[in-house]
């Protein structure tokens, strides 16, 4: 049997755990909070997350790193992008040699611009062909539930990705490989911030025809982004892209798009900040993806335009605006 320890006890964490256990695996999930590590192994429920998931018998959780890791197999990341690189300084050291490390993470880094398998070769220490992304349309809710869902995992090694798509399939959840760990994670990361800019339309009442000019105008983004630095346009086409690009910017479940309809309404960045108890990681990786687009020439302006909106440059009314009175061009440029 598959031992996997799932480092990140929130939502996707959790719902995560859930899918390993059900595909056969006995999953060991860290929480960072003792309280909540004591709740699930009580209950088999993570009440402030996921309150409705009663957890298959072979979740347990702990508040120690080191137990969490030990004897793992796979090791699966689900916290916050910003502090993926502190926590492994923490407990990086306990994770097993050899094993495969998934990252579940949808964001970039502020101040590097480094994507999330990058930081943890770098700040973990874990070799390139067993960084494992995975990313698709999977909102947890709907994850926890059980209800059908498929998703992208890549590695640059295809027996690891396959080895990991084996570890996590279920009757409802449906893994396709991949070599392309660029594209699987920009596809996630950009995806965030669109739907930030799906949300404030749709707070000032805008409709269908705006979101989806705003969906579509962000794959031309993230394909521009993608081309510039190595992922493959099939992959941008696939689940990891227009998929979760779709699920995120429509589904009132997403948090980002939750954050940008708050925002919409009027509300202030803090206001919303204050309410969002959740992570929503298109506002803080919005700027390092308008930089990384800097970099490398590339023109993003809904990202550059959210960006400006989130950092309180510029009033959300002002975004369609000025997105509109764009000088106009071919599509495809
Ligand atoms: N929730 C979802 O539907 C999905 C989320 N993701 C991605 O998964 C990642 C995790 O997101 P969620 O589980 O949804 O977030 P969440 O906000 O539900 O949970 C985050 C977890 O990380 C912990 N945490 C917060 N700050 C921390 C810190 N400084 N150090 C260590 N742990 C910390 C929290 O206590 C919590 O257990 C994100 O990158 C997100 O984009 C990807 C797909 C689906
Ligand atoms: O990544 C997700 C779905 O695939 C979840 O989106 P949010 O982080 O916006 O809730």
């Amino acid at each position: 049997m598959t031992r996997a320890a799932v480092f990140g006890s929130g939502s996707w964490g959790t719902a995560f755990a859930s899918v390993l256990a059900d595909a056969g695996c006995s999953v060991v999930l860290h929480a960072r909070r003792r309280e909540v590590a004591d709740a699930i192994n009580e209950t088999h429920v993570n009440a402030g997350y996921l309150p409705d998931l009663v957890l298959p018998d072979s979740v347990s959780a702990t508040h120690d790193p080191a137990s969490a890791a030990d004897g793992a197999d796979l090791v699966v990341l689900a916290i916050p992008s910003q502090s993926l690189r502190a926590n492994l300084g923490e407990w990086g050291a306990h994770l097993p040699t050899g094993a495969p490390v998934v990252s579940l993470m949808k964001g970039i880094e502020l101040g590097t611009g480094l994507r999330m398998s990058q930081v943890i070769q770098e700040a973990g220490g874990v070799e390139a062909d067993r960084v494992v992304v995975l990313s698709g349309p999977n909102l947890s809710k709907e994850i926890a539930v059980r209800q059908p869902a498929a998703a992208v995992v890549a590695c640059s090694a295809i027996r690891t990705a396959e080895q990991v798509a084996q570890a996590c399939a279920t009757a409802y959840f449906r893994p396709y490989t991949q070599t392309d760990v660029v594209g699987a994670e920009l596809g996630g990361a950009v995806k965030n911030v669109i739907a930030l800019a799906v949300g404030m339309a749709e707070g000032m009442g805008y409709g269908d025809n705006t979101k989806s000019t705003i969906i579509t105008r962000g794959l031309a983004e993230t394909a521009r982004l993608g081309a510039a630095l190595g992922a493959d346009p099939a992959t941008l086409m696939g689940l990891a892209g227009v998929g979760d690009l779709i699920a995120t910017c429509m589904s009132p479940l997403s948090r980002n798009h939750s954050f940008g309809v708050n925002l919409g309404r009027g509300l202030s960045v803090e206001e919303v900040v204050a309410i969002t108890l959740q992570t929503a990681e298109g506002v803080k990786s919005c700027g390092p993806i308008v930089e990384l687009a800097a970099t490398h020439g590339v023109d993003m302006p809904i990202c550059a335009g959210v960006t400006a909106v989130v950092e309180s440059r510029m009033d959300v009314r002002q975004l369609g605006d000025e997105l509109m009175a764009r000088p106009h061009k071919h599509e495809r440029h």
